[in-house]
């Protein structure tokens, strides 16, 4: 059944609350890709123009639960502001008296942005009271948060609870219906890339999306987990140590399927964390490689790189989620760069999600030379494997 759109609703005079995913990137306090802002802005203007009196909520970051100005999203109520072409009011807090007071004070067309949802604790664990809180005085909730519609958080299932209707924006819309149908019956081989540095998250949906895939390249973080799984020294690099059976079940499902499943044959690493930082590249595992103790993976090495290149190549379609490396940083960028521009230069169907994956894309010029550019990347990958997404399911019926 299809949900409910923006485009069917009669907003004029109403308090609407839209629930968007500003998680930006930021340096020293500049959004450094504001992709996701962009993406939501035709469902914004639609409501302007319609006469809402709009309060808008999301979450930055993972704060933890509580007030930390570093995540603060006063930065994106400024570039929301220059997009728009008219001020977009920052609020001090995303729930109490001070806010109710600004949203009761809105006029048709304004723009109300509230702070952080994630200072609270309670959103993440879908708090009642909370999300009755947030929906306040609005009489209707519309979910544009592709990127977070896999959370069954406050703010984007909780709050359904408190409004008269809950409606899907047009971001919203077009992921689900891009994101479905090209992915229905993909063209083979079908190739997923992951890497990143959400590892717990990820690696929880690769057993189910091996009933659709042929091949997985593994980069990021990730790859050190299943690395340590295997019994290789991974030194100070990221892991997840409660993962590590999963890992190997992960291994023996796809030896089991005939799935193809590439792990970096060789690391770059550094003994620091910083651009210009010296880097090395071990030598690849199968030949002895390790990680030495007080070295960290920051990419994948050279062998990986050609490896992964070719599987790159001989696919049909790929779904990419997560850069290779800290791409973020000059000198650990290598490997994300050259897988960038392998999948740019396919003529697959090319799918890249994730709001650092997309950044990452528009770094390095690819963007415009991908099929289709998601800006979620956990949430595209459970609605590939599968799943409803609570923010979703959780909405009006057409
Ligand atoms: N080897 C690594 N060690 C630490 N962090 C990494 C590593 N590889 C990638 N990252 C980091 O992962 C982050 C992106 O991860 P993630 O949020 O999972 O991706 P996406 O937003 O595309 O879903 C980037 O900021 C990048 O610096
Ligand atoms: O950036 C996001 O997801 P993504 O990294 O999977 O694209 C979303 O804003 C969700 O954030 P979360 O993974 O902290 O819940």
């Amino acid at each position: 059944m299809a949900k409910l759109s923006i485009q069917n609703l009669d907003v004029k005079g109403k308090e609407v609350l839209m629930r968007v995913d500003f998680n930006v990137p930021l340096k020293d306090g500049a959004i450094t890709d504001d992709t996701r802002i962009q993406a939501a802005v035709p469902s914004i203007r639609h409501l302007i123009e319609g006469g809402a009196k709009l309060v808008l909520c999301s979450h930055l970051g993972r704060p933890k639960g509580e007030p930390k100005p570093e995540f603060s999203l006063a930065p994106a109520a400024a570039r929301l502001s220059e997009l728009l072409g008219k001020s977009v009011t920052m609020a001090p807090d995303c729930v109490g008296e001070e806010v109710a007071a600004l949203r009761a004070g809105l006029a048709e067309g304004d723009v109300l942005l509230l702070e952080n949802t994630r200072y609270y604790s309670a959103e993440e664990k879908n708090d009642p009271e909370f999300a009755k809180q947030l929906a306040g005085s609005a009489e209707i909730f519309v979910n544009d948060a592709f990127g977070t519609a896999h959370r069954a958080h406050a703010s984007t299932e909780g709050v359904t609870h408190f409004v008269a209707t809950s409606a899907m924006g047009f971001l919203l819309a077009r992921e689900l219906e891009y994101l479905v149908d090209k992915l229905a019956e993909p063209q083979r081989p079908f190739l997923v890339i992951m890497g990143g540095a959400k590892v717990s998250d990820k690696i929880e949906v690769i057993n189910a999306l091996m009933a659709k895939a042929d091949a997985f390249i593994i980069g990021g973080a990730m790859a050190y987990t299943f690395r340590k799984a295997q019994g290789y020294e991974i030194g100070k690099s990221l892991v997840e140590n409660d993962k590590l059976e999963l890992a190997l079940d992960i291994l023996k499902n796809a030896d089991a399927k005939g799935v193809r499943f590439l792990l970096p044959a060789d690391t770059r690493i550094t003994q620091e964390f910083k651009d210009g930082a010296e880097t090395q590249v071990t030598a690849p595992y199968a030949e002895g490689g390790a990680i030495p103790a007080d070295w960290e993976g920051i990419d994948i090495g050279d062998q990986a790189i050609e490896d992964f290149v070719k599987e790159v190549k001989s696919s049909k379609t790929i779904v990419w989620n997560g850069p290779m490396g800290v791409f973020e940083i000059g000198s650990f960028a290598k490997g994300t760069q050259k897988v960038a521009e392998a999948v740019a230069a396919t003529d697959a169907v090319t799918i890249v999600g994730g709001g650092d994956s997309v950044t990452a894309a528009n770094k390095f010029g690819i963007a415009d030379k991908v099929t289709f550019i998601s800006t979620g990347g956990g949430a595209s990958l459970e609605l590939l494997e599968g799943k409803e997404l609570p923010g979703v399911a959780a909405l009006d019926e057409a």
